[in-house]
């Protein structure tokens, strides 16, 4: 009896034993191999508390040593960046999804698993570029008004020097000013949708930064039990429950009403191609509302923020921005038209100025390798890595201007201006805030590069347009140069606790 209970005892040992050898060679293997691999690219090592604190001078140091190879770095959430240099960006544009990921990076980055948020929509992406981008010299009429009532409502009178925080004020006006291009003229006012225009994006930052600091391991376990993913959930229950209603109330109107006229606006490109792209709920549209809101609604605010901290510091650019607004509107019926934005070349150089000097993003070009792949110097890069491209570097680069033009490392608002003014048709297409190539890439690079720029780039200039127009503006209190950017790794964010001083301008 012993001898049997001690032989099944040695039996289940044995069974226990292969199969723990059997797991290790399944999930350690592959790793090893990853590791092996991986191990082959040059590394600029650093300790976790580095990269949060100096990430910055890590991609420098990177840029000067490897200008013909890429080279990794360990990012402040454990995972390997590997840095591709401008000579790669040619290849590695032409490799299809399968094999560099945009939306698997986006999963990674902002823990989709928890944020749940839309990490890829061919029709959104489609729509963008099909319906808003080509229609925007029609929409900006309506976009410029809504940028004044805006004004009228969100600024108050400033008759002298008066504190205004200006991301929030901005935050309130770009969310009314994009929401009458999403959702048409009654929504965008709704004290509702702008409720969740501003706070869905601020909820799902909530949610990614608090999974983020639970062990990887953990995550699965304690992230849905945190309060601010509760309350994400709760307000997409609301969102959705604000927007379906109406979707449905326009396809009902549409089926039985021969004079309905379908809207202008984004909610009603959506219904009308989601048969094409097999989007059948109403609850699927309302959920792709809410990812054009994060995708649109504080990347506007924080870049919009970020030139005003810059002009508030730098009182000598008032004038020449005035005297062109002023100039160029006079020449357009007294307002801000297609042509006009078009003409605004100054106040286009500083805008793409400011992000080039202070960036609101270091690396670009995120995306996670599906396959493994090697590049014309012969390294390979393997499956499971990231790359990213360093963008601030690119921007810095003084090979990426002529002799004549000022030295990067010094802020020139009219830089770009002035390339375009003496320069051909490829001067001025290469130099625009919304160009996206191999020496602009704030708004990414490739296929996947921001199909939003020529909307938001037109609704931040007319937003500036209005306000250097009417009220000069300083920092507040005795704060000189301008408000700092916060850096955390490879992130960065204008700091949206300041206020600037703006009163009206007397005429
Ligand atoms: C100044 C404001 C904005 C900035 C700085 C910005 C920046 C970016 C960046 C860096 C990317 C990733 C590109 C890449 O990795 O190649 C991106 C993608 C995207 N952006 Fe924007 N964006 C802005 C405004 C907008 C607006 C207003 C919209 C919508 C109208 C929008 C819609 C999108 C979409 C849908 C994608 C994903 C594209 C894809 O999956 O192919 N963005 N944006």
């Amino acid at each position: 009896m012993e001898f049997q209970v001690l032989g099944n005892a040695a039996h289940t040992l044995q069974t226990v034993a292969v199969a723990t050898l059997f797991f290790g060679i399944v999930f350690f293997f592959p790793k090893l191999m990853y590791y092996g691999k991986i191990s082959k690219l040059p590394a600029l090592d650093s300790q976790k508390s580095y990269f949060i604190s100096s990430a910055r001078k890590i991609y420098a140091e990177g840029y000067q040593k490897y200008k013909d190879s890429v080279y990794r770095v360990k990012t402040n959430d454990d995972e390997t960046h590997v840095v591709l240099p401008p000579l790669f960006l040619a290849e590695v544009r032409k490799l299809p999804d399968t094999v560099l990921s945009f939306p698997k990076a986006v999963e990674n980055l902002m823990e989709t698993r928890y944020t749940q948020i839309i990490t890829e929509s061919q029709m959104m992406s489609h729509s963008i570029k099909a319906d808003l981008t080509p229609n925007l010299s029609r929409l900006n009429s309506v976009v410029f008004e809504e940028v004044q009532q805006a004004v009228s409502e969100d600024i108050p009178a400033c008759e002298d020097w008066t504190s205004i925080n200006i991301y929030f004020t901005l935050v309130h006006m770009v969310a009314k000013i994009t929401g009458r291009l999403f959702v048409g003229p009654d929504l965008c006012r709704h004290k509702d949708y702008i409720d969740s225009a501003i706070n869905y994006t601020m909820d799902v930052i909530a949610v990614q930064q608090g999974a983020k600091k639970i062990n990887p391991w953990l995550r699965p376990i304690l992230a849905p039990r945190l309060p601010e993913y509760k309350r994400l959930r709760q307000r997409e229950k609301d969102a959705e429950a604000l927007l379906e209603p109406i979707i449905e109330a326009r396809r009902v109107a549409e089926a039985n009403d021969p004079d309905y006229q379908r809207p202008d606006d984004m909610l009603a490109w959506f219904m009308a191609r989601s048969k094409d792209y097999r989007y059948h709920s109403n609850l699927e549209l309302a959920k792709l509302q809410l990812g054009l809101i994060f995708a649109a609604i504080h990347t506007t605010t924080l870049t919009a923020t970020n030139i005003l901290y810059t002009l508030a510091s730098q009182p000598e650019y008032m004038k020449p921005l005035r005297e062109e607004i002023r100039t160029v509107m006079a020449k357009n019926g007294g307002t801000i038209t297609t042509r006009a934005l078009q003409q605004m070349i100054k106040l286009d150089s500083y805008m793409k100025e400011v992000v080039r000097f202070d960036p609101i993003s270091i690396t670009s070009f995120n995306r996670k390798v599906l396959r493994g792949f090697t590049l014309s110097n012969g390294q390979y890069i393997p499956a499971g890595v990231t790359v990213v491209i360093p963008t601030h570097e690119i921007y810095n680069d003084p090979a990426n201007f002529s002799m004549e033009a000022t030295d990067p490392k010094e802020f020139d608002g009219f830089r770009y201006s002035k390339i375009r003014e003496n320069g051909n048709a490829t001067d001025h297409a290469r130099n625009q805030f919304v160009t996206a190539n191999d020496q602009s890439t704030m708004f990414g690079y490739g296929r996947h590069a921001c199909p939003g720029r020529f909307f938001a780039a037109n609704e931040i200039k007319m937003i500036l347009a209005r306000l250097i127009l009417d009220y000069d503006i300083k920092n507040e209190g005795d704060h000189v140069g301008r408000y700092p950017n916060h850096e955390y790794g490879g992130s960065v964010s204008v700091d949206a606790t300041k206020n600037l001083l703006l009163k009206k301008v007397e005429v």
